[in-house]
């Protein structure tokens, strides 16, 4: 506090317009959000429902029009319901310039999807920064970098925004705006959770007036002083929620750093999964043995097909592209993603060495979503395993209880046949392979699908199903390590 560059945190906002202070004196801010994604809208939500006044900008007229018809674009658990309580908290705009013009908390939570190269194309960042640079207001501006960017964009924004303001000169903008990140860790299918109950907080920024405005947005979280939404029940024993304040490019590599030990920590588990399987041992035995010492955490252990999703993959390939550009390897993350990749394989070997031939010859897939309780089809195993399976030449036919309208829209031209249920994809077919771990596929009419394929034979690629039970039923059963 008090350098030349920061405000008192007393004039976060006019005392004219402070609003009630529900959570012991805390001052509520007026937040603008760029990107109503899994990441822009959950966040929009959980700030509105904490009581910030939060308005979720888009450029996809669409998503705007549905949110303001009350529909979410996409499936999060529970997501309809904090925004109902949100109530009139939560605004959808495609136009941010009267929002922004008071905003004094600007997150950026647009796409950062991966090039062919392995760095992300940071156009909707670039093109978030010059409209927050065009319509910034008088008074003083945090803009939260939440989308996940390479080490040093933090600065680029912040030049970008000086740019399109007209200030020219960031240390003049510097007075008006200052730029800090805050990378964002929540999951897919526990986003609201992930938000509310986070196991850390990091906020990253050259200007000490930064850190401290996220300090206080974060405070009822940081405190776990908020009434928890029944729907959303605070974690039996959760205490005060760390903060990691930090400089910006440590914030930002914290990010990179964190995907890839998660990434490095499944593939771990899946090269040893294959090496278990060839000496007739069981990686779910070996993962629960493994995970009981404290020093290496039972969670992320899970042997399978490997991760998908819209995150590890590119942002396992930034982290190598940004190595790059310093002339450093990171063979480590290399290899995570080898070995990853390679899982997908599995899939085209086992069903090989069962059925010898994959021409013409049906393969049901249960599970299209990249992991359960999401919609989101970024980088899903199952589709790139329907490809290779496709290029056999098998004839597909998936399922997914929640991701099949959007996998029907986005994969018309693929080739894959889209079956309303699970029982209807198994008909017929001479495989089944369980690619997403949904808890409705583990209590499946199992006997009566048996009976209707051409060959019970199913591959469990998230080790998830009761084998007694399968082959009771009448499959012979694959798994994946063991
Ligand atoms: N999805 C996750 O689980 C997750 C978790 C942590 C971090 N992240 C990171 O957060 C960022 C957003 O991810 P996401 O999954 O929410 O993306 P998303 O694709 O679901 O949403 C991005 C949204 O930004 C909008 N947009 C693009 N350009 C815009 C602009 N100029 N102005 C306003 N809106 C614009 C798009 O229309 C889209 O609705 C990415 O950098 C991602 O790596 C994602
Ligand atoms: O033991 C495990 C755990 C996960 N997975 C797979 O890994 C992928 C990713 O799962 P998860 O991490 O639960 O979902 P994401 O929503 O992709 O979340 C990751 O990516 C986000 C975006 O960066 C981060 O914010 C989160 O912290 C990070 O967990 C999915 O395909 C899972 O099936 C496994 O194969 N084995």
């Amino acid at each position: 506090m008090g350098t030349e560059n920061s405000f008192p945190l007393s004039d976060v906002r006019a005392d004219e317009s402070c609003r009630e202070e529900p959570f012991g004196g805390l001052k509520l801010l007026k937040i603008v959000i760029y990107g109503t994604g899994y990441v822009g809208l959950t966040t929009g939500a959980a700030m509105a429902f904490l009581g910030h006044e939060v308005t979720c900008v888009d450029i996809d007229e669409a998503k705007i029009a549905s949110l303001r018809g009350g529909k979410s674009p996409i499936y999060e658990p529970r997501l309809d319901e904090l925004m109902e309580l949100a109530g009139g908290n939560l605004r959808f705009s495609v136009d941010p310039a009267p929002a922004l013009s008071e905003a004094e908390v600007v997150f950026v939570a647009v796409g950062t999807p991966p090039m062919a190269d392995g760095n992300p194309d940071l156009t909707a960042v670039q093109s978030a920064a010059s409209s927050i640079g065009r319509h910034l207001g008088l008074g003083f501006t945090v803009v939260v970098n939440k989308s996940t960017v390479p080490i040093g964009s933090g600065h680029w924004v912040e030049s970008l925004i000086a740019e399109a303001s007209g200030e020219g000169d960031i240390r003049n903008l510097r007075n008006r705006c200052c730029v800090a990140s805050n990378p964002e860790f929540l999951r897919e299918g526990s986003a609201l959770c992930d938000i509310l109950y986070p196991d850390r907080v990091v906020v990253g920024s050259e200007n000490p007036t930064a850190n401290e405005v996220l300090a206080r947005l974060y405070e009822p979280i940081l405190q776990q002083s908020f009434t928890a939404p029944w729907f959303l029940p605070r974690p039996e024993g959760m205490g005060a929620v760390p903060l990691v304040a930090t400089d910006l490019a440590s914030a930002e590599l914290i990010k990179y750093a964190s995907n890839a030990f998660l990434c490095t920590k499944i593939s771990l588990i899946n090269e040893i999964g294959n090496l278990a399987e060839k000496v007739g041992a069981d990686i779910t035995h070996i993962a629960r043995g493994m995970g009981l010492d404290a020093r290496i955490g039972g969670r992320f252990l899970q042997a399978g097909l490997g991760w998908g999703g819209s995150c590890f993959g590119k942002d396992s390939a930034a982290l190598i592209a940004t190595a790059k550009e310093y002339d450093i390897r990171m063979p480590i993350v290399e290899a995570a993603r080898e070995v990853n990749y390679a899982q997908r394989d599995l899939v085209v070997t086992k069903l090989l060495n069962e059925l010898k031939i994959l021409k013409g010859r049906t393969v049901g897939i249960l599970g299209l979503a990249f992991k359960p309780n999401t919609d989101d089809i970024r980088d899903a195993p199952a589709l790139d395993i329907a490809q290779r399976l496709i290029d056999r030449g098998a004839r597909i036919q998936a399922h997914d209880p929640i991701a099949l309208d959007r996998a029907s829209c986005q994969l018309n031209h693929s080739g894959i046949r889209f079956g309303p249920t699970a029982e209807a994809v198994a008909a017929g077919a001479d495989a089944l392979v369980l690619t997403t771990d949904w808890a409705m596929y583990r209590d499946l009419p199992w006997k009566r699908m048996a009976k209707t394929m051409a060959n019970p034979l199913i591959l469990d690629g998230r080790n998830f199903l009761d084998q007694a039970q399968l082959v009771n039923a009448g499959f012979r059963f694959l798994s994946i390590g063991r």
